[in-house]
């Protein structure tokens, strides 16, 4: 799996998956993360299991080495996770200024290495991509971006644009990386979407016009935004939601058709701290009905491309008050959490903002370099998505990114919001909710249909 350069290759969402869980490459090892997690469920100092709920959580700054630092700016102890491995730093990618900052449709060869290395060979298209067109002008490629060459608007290509042939072998390189040179065509989603859930369940989502506001924040890892995802009223709608007292108070009570729960939202599960990943949340969650929340989940759906919703775990809400954090994490799942009847691993992160701060709150990747080359920060902006790939790209035999460590930054006290976010977990295969009581993916079918044809009708 090399030949980047034929189009057709890997067209399919079933031929691509890149993740192996039971190999580690001996250079990772040091980093502790499986083992600590896998052993010390109940070990003090901070070592961890893993959670269905936000990633590993921290290792000990003993198992680690790491200095020992406090983060003035309250976002967490950094230092408890290792610093990269030089080989895996060396695989980092900027994105270059005219990238992060022009909001437009992405470079075509960025549509490629979302259906190459993440598997999904419909992200933002109207149909499918065009790919197997013939290109006669020269769009923005990889050679540039390597280059970090300065980008006009004009070289900016739009969806609809032809792919660049790949003049170098960068761009063969890294998907070889990325995906350890090879592929295990056995893991495909559609091996493990047989459940009566999925049953008629495909969904017509083309009334809904790819988003135009895409910002590539980081090339490798992919980390993007996309501005405009929201509208105000979506975001104040989602916030209210969350914090109106549920109709019912019926935990107990499941099955899509009891009719209370048309209008159910739930605290349950409620987070006051990561138990599990001891990673220090200090926000709370609400977990959403799928068919409470038909936008997110018919933009979320319609972005990344597919047609049918059951990958997606539960739609949750977080409020993060005045002094209000989530430290360093990833978002991938321990081996254990993330077999294919448990739904496989996490593929995509989404995030969207439902309030603008002004200052503090970032969600901050550690790694990651911005355009001031610190640390690549994400100021929340009411209605922009952040969008990033936990698990599937850039490092070979690991089942996770671990260049993708982020956090929320602490709100700070003087700030003038609170920070609200929307958030879901897109799954390799069909995931199996298990909040709120009777939540299933088909219920959502109908309310996500009728949001399309409304916002069709608003065309
Ligand atoms: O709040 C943020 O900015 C990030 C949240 C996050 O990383 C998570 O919930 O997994
Ligand atoms: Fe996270």
């Amino acid at each position: 799996f090399h030949n980047s350069c034929c189009p057709l290759f890997a067209r399919h969402r079933q031929q691509t998956t890149y993740l192996h869980p039971t190999i580690f490459d001996n250079r990772f090892v040091d980093l502790a993360l499986f083992a600590k997690t896998k052993k010390s469920k109940k070990g003090k100092n901070g070592s961890v299991s893993g959670t269905t709920r936000g990633g590993f959580g921290k290792v000990t700054t003993e198992s680690t080495g790491a200095r020992p630092t406090t983060n003035e700016d309250g976002a967490g102890d950094y230092s408890v996770f290792p610093a990269l491995d030089p080989q895996v730093a060396g695989t980092l990618i900027e994105a270059p200024a005219g990238l992060q900052q022009e909001a437009g449709f992405l470079p075509v060869e960025i549509y490629e290495r979302l259906d190459q290395i993440y598997g999904f060979p419909n992200f933002n298209y109207d149909t499918l991509p065009s790919v197997q067109e013939e290109n006669n002008n020269k769009d923005l490629s990889f050679g540039d971006l390597f280059s970090a060459s300065p980008i006009t608007p004009s070289k900016i290509s739009n969806a609809t644009t032809k792919v660049s042939p790949m003049s170098d072998t960068d761009f063969a390189d890294l998907i070889s990386a990325a995906t350890g040179g090879k592929l295990d065509p056995s893991k495909t989603s559609a091996k493990y979407n047989d459940k009566s859930d999925a049953i008629d369940s495909k969904i017509d989502l083309s009334t809904l016009p790819p988003f135009e506001k895409l910002r590539v924040l980081h090339i490798d890892p992919l980390v993007l935004a996309i501005d405009d995802f929201f509208t105000d009223e979506e975001c104040d709608r989602y916030v209210d939601m969350s914090l109106s007292p549920p109709t019912t108070t019926n935990d107990d009570v499941s099955g899509e058709d009891a009719p209370h729960l048309e209008k159910f939202q739930t605290r349950s599960k409620t987070v006051g701290k990561d138990d599990a990943a001891k990673s220090q949340r200090t926000s709370t969650t609400w977990f959403h009905h799928y068919k409470n929340v038909p936008e997110l989940m018919a933009k979320a759906t319609r972005l990344v491309g597919l047609d049918t919703l059951e990958q997606w775990e539960e739609p949750q809400t977080v409020r993060y008050r005045r002094n209000e954090k989530f430290t360093w994490h990833l978002d991938a799942l321990a081996p254990t959490q993330s077999t294919p009847e448990q739904g496989g691993q996490r593929l995509a992160t989404l995030l969207v903002y439902l309030k603008d701060l002004n200052e503090g709150g970032a969600t901050i990747f550690r790694d990651l370099k911005g355009l001031d080359g610190s640390p690549l920060r994400v100021q929340p902006r009411k209605g922009s998505a952040l969008m990033f790939f936990p698990a599937a790209g850039g490092i070979p035999n690991t089942p996770f990114d671990i260049r993708t460590l982020h956090c929320g930054e602490i709100v700070p006290m003087h700030s003038e919001t609170e920070k609200w976010i929307s958030q879901l977990w897109l799954r390799e295969a069909q995931y199996t909710p298990t909040a709120p009581p009777g939540n299933l993916h088909v219920t959502a079918k109908q309310p996500v249909e009728s949001y399309c044809q409304t916002a069709k009708d608003a065309l």
